[in-house]
């Protein structure tokens, strides 16, 4: 079952006097209980699109249905069903840990109690039980992820998302935050739509991987499948003697698609190793060429990357305008009558801001969150 539907989604900026189209049309499907990550470079227009379907940002053109609400009739119906988690963080710095967490929940009108019973829940699904009477601004950056994601569960949505959640974390904790997120998935159910630059992420955590460049989604599938479907597997075939008669078998072959040859070693594509291995071996003996050594290789997300898009995922591409920087806070509760449809643009043409909740003012950090 799809928990986002989306139909050309697209949205362009005016600023400075041009026109900056930061998505253009993108239709994608969520499944309930997926982990679905949008990889790209800086400007790809990752945010953009995940701050439309949190109803963050109007889309310029395109619907999309998110948690079962449409998000142009009914964008605080999907506000209640989301949690969001933008790149700055929310929690305040001097709060404790367990007062963030129970003041999230009572912003999304919970009773106290069950505010307290689901902090607590939340708290220990994300390895934050022990550290409830810390201060915020003591908390390590990892911890301070996992609490910035726990303030967007509080009011247990069924879907959550996460603008580069392991931005800036080493590699321990990024990882620990993957096995965090697994669990939302496991135990929980919780859809998590993930954005990030990290191949490794996107490789490691995400069921479904969409690749995002210049505004558009480029390619679209499991790790496996995209490297599959975009650079094959490589076979590196080492020969003995003259590697002549060695090749003449292998271009021979159905399954081969692609040869080349440096000296003695000859590389293969074909669509699954696995399963030429055996063939070519075969054959290749069956001709009389002697063998050094065989090797699979498969490719890694990097190629499918370059494959799908022309470019590395971490070259300097030119980003046409960089965002204004963030400003105040504004959200559907604060938009007011100029916007009937209550999908405000808090960012307006030129700055991003942060969302609201249902409750009222909210910040960046967590869809929802914080004190006014
Ligand atoms: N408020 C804005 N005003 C003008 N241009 C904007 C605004 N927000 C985003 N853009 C532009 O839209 C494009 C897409 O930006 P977006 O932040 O969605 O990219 P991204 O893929 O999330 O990048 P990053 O990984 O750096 O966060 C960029 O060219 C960006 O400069």
């Amino acid at each position: 079952m799809a928990i986002i539907m989306a139909e050309g989604l697209a949205r362009t900026f005016r600023t400075r006097g041009r026109t900056v189209e930061a998505v253009s049309g993108v239709d994608l499907e969520v499944g309930a209980g997926e982990i679905v990550g949008f990889l790209g470079t800086n400007g790809a227009g990752k945010t953009t699109t995940l701050r439309m379907l949190a109803t963050l940002l109007r889309p310029t053109s395109g619907r999309a249905t998110v948690a079962g609400a449409d998000l142009r009739r009914d964008p605080a119906g999907v506000r209640r069903r989301i949690g969001y988690v933008g790149q700055g963080g929310g929690a305040h710095p001097d709060a404790l840990v367990g007062e963030e967490l129970l003041l999230q929940g009572e912003l999304y009108r919970m009773t106290r109690a069950a505010a307290r019973e689901r902090a607590a829940a939340v708290a220990g699904r994300l390895g934050l039980a022990d550290l409830l009477d810390r201060q915020v601004q003591t908390l390590s950056g990892g911890q301070r992820r996992r609490l910035d994601i726990g303030l967007g569960l509080v009011h247990s949505p069924p879907l959550v998302f996460l603008d580069e959640p392991s931005t800036g974390l080493d590699p321990h904790s990024r990882r620990e935050l993957w096995d965090h997120t697994r669990r939302l998935r496991d135990e929980w159910g919780t859809t998590v739509f993930l954005t990030t630059h990290y191949l490794e992420e996107a490789d490691a955590l995400c069921d479904r991987v969409l690749v995002m460049d210049r505004g558009r989604i480029v390619i679209e599938g499991t790790p496996e499948e995209l490297k599959r479907k975009v650079a094959g597997d490589v076979i590196s075939v080492e020969v003995a003697d003259d590697p002549a008669p060695a090749e003449a078998v292998l271009r021979a072959r159905p399954e081969v698609l692609a040869l080349t040859a440096d000296g003695s070693t000859l590389r293969l594509t074909v669509a699954r190793g696995e399963q030429a291995l055996f063939g070519l071996v075969q054959a290749l003996g069956g001709a009389g060429v002697r063998l050094e050594s065989i090797q699979l290789t498969r490719p890694s997300l990097d190629e499918v990357f370059l494959a799908a898009t022309g470019h590395p995922l971490h070259a300097d591409l030119p980003i046409p305008i960089p965002p204004a920087p963030a400003t105040g806070l504004a959200g559907p509760a604060s938009a007011g009558p100029a916007d009937p449809t209550g999908l405000a643009d808090p960012a307006g043409p030129t700055g991003p801001t942060g969302p609201a909740g249902p409750a009222g003012p909210a910040h960046e950090g967590a869809l929802g969150a914080r004190r006014a």
